[in-house]
């Protein structure tokens, strides 16, 4: 049998639509917009892609966007320099750098000096911290993507095993703290994890972002688990010409599409709820740094 393939492009669609509905909301009863400012370091052409697209996104949603974009040789005082106008700038609610940032900056660093009422991105030790303490945190999108996901395909998640494989501060980690504060039993797997293979067939949600293309095979997969893949990962396509590549994810989606009870597909899946749970989180803060109530249906 067949996996129910999840659509993410048009789950990403109902989460914008319920961010713009916000928006307007907050605009015609408290004279708020919200307003994200993303910072862009150099020209890694991926993330022009992600920054132009968020900018979109975020305009449609009715938001303020602001977008900078640094040479690559910025330095760190100049850059924290931006970041403290935009901490202090009362019609910026959300700031991201978009990573990867070059080498002579330090991500860690950055994200320390972004106000944490602010961090949209969910990174900074501050909302780390508060979301590990179970207590009110901005958790980071590409999880609370995944969340909403499981969530709307499955109901209610007590007691599910989950699996994730992968402990980046960006995924891994709050991925596991999100799906133990609905009460799964998680377990993060990675690099020297013994037995992944035996690990991974035991759980109900698979979650894989270890940046490997299609390194989980169908038959890792129990059969009716759901499987959330937060890989992105481009090889050689030579079937489509020379030169060509396409994108897969961590998972061998063909195989584990086979014996899944759901699957997200590469692309198409957990990517579009990244860009969308932003905008999410940027509502959320403007609610926060305003003393109102938490959107409904946007946040963890
Ligand atoms: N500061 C941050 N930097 C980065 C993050 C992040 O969450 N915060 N995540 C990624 C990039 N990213 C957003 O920033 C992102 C990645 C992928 C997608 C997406 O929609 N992917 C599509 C495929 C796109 C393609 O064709 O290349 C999909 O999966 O369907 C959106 C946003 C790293 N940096």
């Amino acid at each position: 049998m067949s996996a129910q393939i999840l659509d993410g492009k048009a789950f990403a669609a109902t989460i914008r639509a319920k961010v713009a509905d916000h928006v307007s909301r907050l605009m015609a009863d408290h004279d708020i917009q919200p307003g994200l400012a993303v910072v862009l370091v150099g020209e890694d052409p991926a993330s022009e892609v992600y920054v132009r697209n968020k900018g979109i996104a975020t305009r449609e949603c009715g938001m303020k966007s602001v977008e900078h974009k640094l040479p690559a040789e910025t330095s760190a005082e100049d850059l924290y320099a931006l970041i403290d106008s935009l901490n202090a700038d009362p019609s910026i609610h959300g700031i991201l750098v978009q990573f990867p940032v070059p080498d002579h900056l330090s991500e860690r660093d950055i994200v320390a000096r972004i106000d944490p009422a602010k961090d949209v991105d969910g990174l900074s030790v501050v909302n780390a911290g508060l979301l590990a303490s179970g207590q009110q945190a901005m958790a980071s999108c590409t999880p609370l993507g995944c969340l909403m996901l499981l969530r709307d395909t499955l109901g209610d998640l007590s007691g599910k095993d989950a699996v994730i494989i992968g402990r980046s501060n960006l995924v891994g980690k709050p991925m596991a703290q999100l799906l133990l504060r609905d009460s799964c039993t998680v377990t993060i797997a990675h690099s020297r994890t013994k037995d992944l293979a035996e690990t991974v067939r035991r759980a109900d949600i698979v979650v894989a972002a270890v940046g490997r293309p299609q390194m989980v095979p169908g038959d890792w997969i129990k059969p009716g688990a759901t499987v959330i893949d937060v890989g992105i990962n481009r090889i050689p396509a030579p079937e489509k010409g020379e030169g060509k590549t396409r994108l897969v994810g961590d998972v061998d989606f063909d195989s584990a599409k086979e014996v899944a009870g759901h699957i997200t597909p590469v692309p198409g899946g957990v990517g579009p709820l990244t860009i969308a749970c932003l905008l999410a989180n940027t509502v959320t803060a403007a609610c926060r740094i305003n003393g109102l109530d938490e959107p409904e249906g946007l946040t963890a």
